[in-house]
């Protein structure tokens, strides 16, 4: 037992136990406390993905799909997308310490990281088997996406996914890995660097502890590497871009409004970020 940890074995007087405060190591504490925040936060939730089981769409389906206009195919995976977005904004207001910085800042890290979190926490819901994506409720690959017209993108969302799902993380370790996208010190434009330096500090920490705790040292060098989450941000922007030359007036209504906000800010709206 490690020092200030009383041991808890049924045969411990309870005197015993009074006497020490079971003190968990504070990077214990947090590391519990993201967990928390990513299980609140996460759809569907962890006992759901178990529970269930994962039908494929059927052929028809599947053509069902891919005779749909690309427009109305791009406003069903934005509001997707959009849904799990604002599931990462209530993920980051939960975040010991993000709600202390600047608005500003705040908005800073979710624009830079909501997305890549939301393709973190996609391999939750992939089946690296059949190389399918739960979508709207059913196993869906690649090939239903087509009518998008952007295949690329897809088979880089769809390799992220599988690369990320082969290392078979943990609810904890997923948690961790999400909260050190967000609270990134390197994004660009923060105001106050060393304050988001100071919490991604305390999360990297615990995140090491966890991993020594669990045996799961070797994760850390098996992860992605973090410009692969970049360039797949960046694939996508540049799709949204050829969406909207194709389909001029702007994102049709039917686009969430943080949707455009995050992917197609109107410029007349002012800076990134200061709105
Ligand atoms: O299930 S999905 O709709 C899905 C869409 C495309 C895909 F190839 C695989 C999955 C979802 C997702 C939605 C939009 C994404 O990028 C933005 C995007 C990509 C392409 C068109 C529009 C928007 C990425 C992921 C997975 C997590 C949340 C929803």
């Amino acid at each position: 037992e490690t020092a200030g940890r009383v041991s808890l074995s049924p045969l411990c007087p309870l005197s015993v136990l009074l006497s020490h405060r079971v003190t968990r190591v504070p990077s214990e504490l947090l590391s519990q406390s993201v967990l928390l925040s990513h299980r609140a936060t996460c759809h569907p939730r962890a006992e759901e993905l178990q529970g269930q089981r994962w039908v494929p769409f059927s052929r028809e389906e599947i053509s069902a799909f891919q005779s749909q206009p690309m427009a109305e195919m791009w406003q069903r995976c934005a509001r997707r997308v959009t849904e799990a977005i604002e599931r990462v904004v209530e993920f980051a207001k939960r975040l010991r310490g993000f709600l202390q910085l600047s608005q500003h800042d705040q908005i800073v890290l979710l624009k830079a990281g909501a997305m890549e979190v939301v393709l973190v926490r996609m391999c939750r819901a992939f089946d690296a088997a059949t190389r399918s994506v739960l979508f709207e409720g059913k196993l869906a690959g690649p090939e239903l996406f087509r009518s998008l017209g952007c295949p690329e993108l897809v088979a880089s969302i769809f390799d992220f996914a599988q690369s990320l799902s082969a290392l078979r993380c943990s609810e904890s370790e997923l948690a961790m890995l999400s909260a050190l996208v967000l609270l990134n010190a390197g994004r660009p434009c923060l105001q106050d660097r060393p304050r988001v330096a100071r919490l991604q500090g305390h999360l990297d920490v615990a995140f090491r502890l966890l991993l020594r705790r669990t045996r799961r040292e070797g994760l850390l060098a098996r992860l992605p590497a973090p410009g692969r989450l970049r360039a797949l941000c960046s694939q996508h922007l540049e799709q949204v871009q050829a969406f909207r030359r194709l389909h001029p007036g702007g994102l049709p209504a039917a686009f969430p409004p943080l949707y455009r906000e995050l992917f197609a800010p109107d410029p007349a709206d002012g800076p990134a970020g200061t709105r």
